[in-house]
């Protein structure tokens, strides 16, 4: 049978709106500051989290870690490499900070996915991959009915990094080397709401140290599993 393939660069009225509320209040903020590049909507807050806060959702990912997942399987064994691991959302070191994280972008925070730890040690990595939902593949009814596309990533480097483990956007053109305590932060959607290529992004191999980093999805309708 056919697989219906819908066109995964259709505009969204909903996923624009979000896409442009939430770059204002961003670029609005004196915390914040715009990343230089036209193609994406990209942003950082230095020192979002204290150094106490990253060092107990570090203990927390130690504690709960798995191997990372993919939804859809990868014929490279060395896609996605690292660890990772759900956190707690009602627990007592994680609430406050995914309530802050959506107060900071302006999403009520029903449209946040659980909260999740990463962990890279040396020689780990995540290949380039965009975090909206390609719609045209097999997971898409199932995602749908979770909330719908992903509009707004939020991470935080919550260790500093020896060596390695840059944040790269090879077509946007930007490269975040880890640093402990800071909140980054893009619309994986383009001003018009459809889905922005552009965001393709990769955590490069961690070649000294070992890197740590939160990383929340927001859905552009209330999720829930
Ligand atoms: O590790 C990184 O720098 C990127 C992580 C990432 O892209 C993700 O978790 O979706
Ligand atoms: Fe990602």
């Amino acid at each position: 049978m056919a697989f219906t393939v819908q066109n995964p660069d259709q505009p969204s009225p909903i996923r624009a709106a979000v896409g442009s509320s939430v770059s204002r209040k961003l670029a609005a903020d004196p915390a914040v500051r715009k990343a230089r590049v036209d193609t994406a909507d990209v942003f950082y807050y230095p020192d979002f989290l204290s150094d106490a806060e990253c060092d107990a959702l570090c203990r927390l990912i130690d504690a709960g870690k798995r191997p990372s997942t993919l939804l859809t399987e990868n014929a490279d064994p060395t896609f996605r490499t690292s660890e990772s691991c759900d956190l707690a959302r009602f627990s007592p070191a994680v609430q406050p900070i995914d309530e802050r994280i959506a107060a900071l972008l302006g999403i009520a925070p029903e449209h946040g996915e659980t909260m999740q730890g990463q962990r890279y040690a040396p020689g780990q990595q995540f290949r380039a991959h965009h975090d909206y939902f390609h719609e045209n593949q097999p997971y898409w009814p199932r995602m749908k009915a979770e909330g719908g596309q992903r509009t707004w990533t939020a991470m935080i480097y919550l260790s500093d990094v020896a060596e390695g483990g840059a944040t790269w956007f090879p077509q946007a053109g930007i490269r975040i080397p880890p640093r402990k305590r800071l909140l980054l932060t893009w619309n994986n959607m383009r001003l018009d709401g459809s889905p922005n290529p552009l965001t393709l992004h990769e955590g490069t191999a961690v070649t000294k140290g070992v890197k740590y980093i939160v990383t929340k999805w927001f859905r552009e309708a209330h999720w829930f599993r």
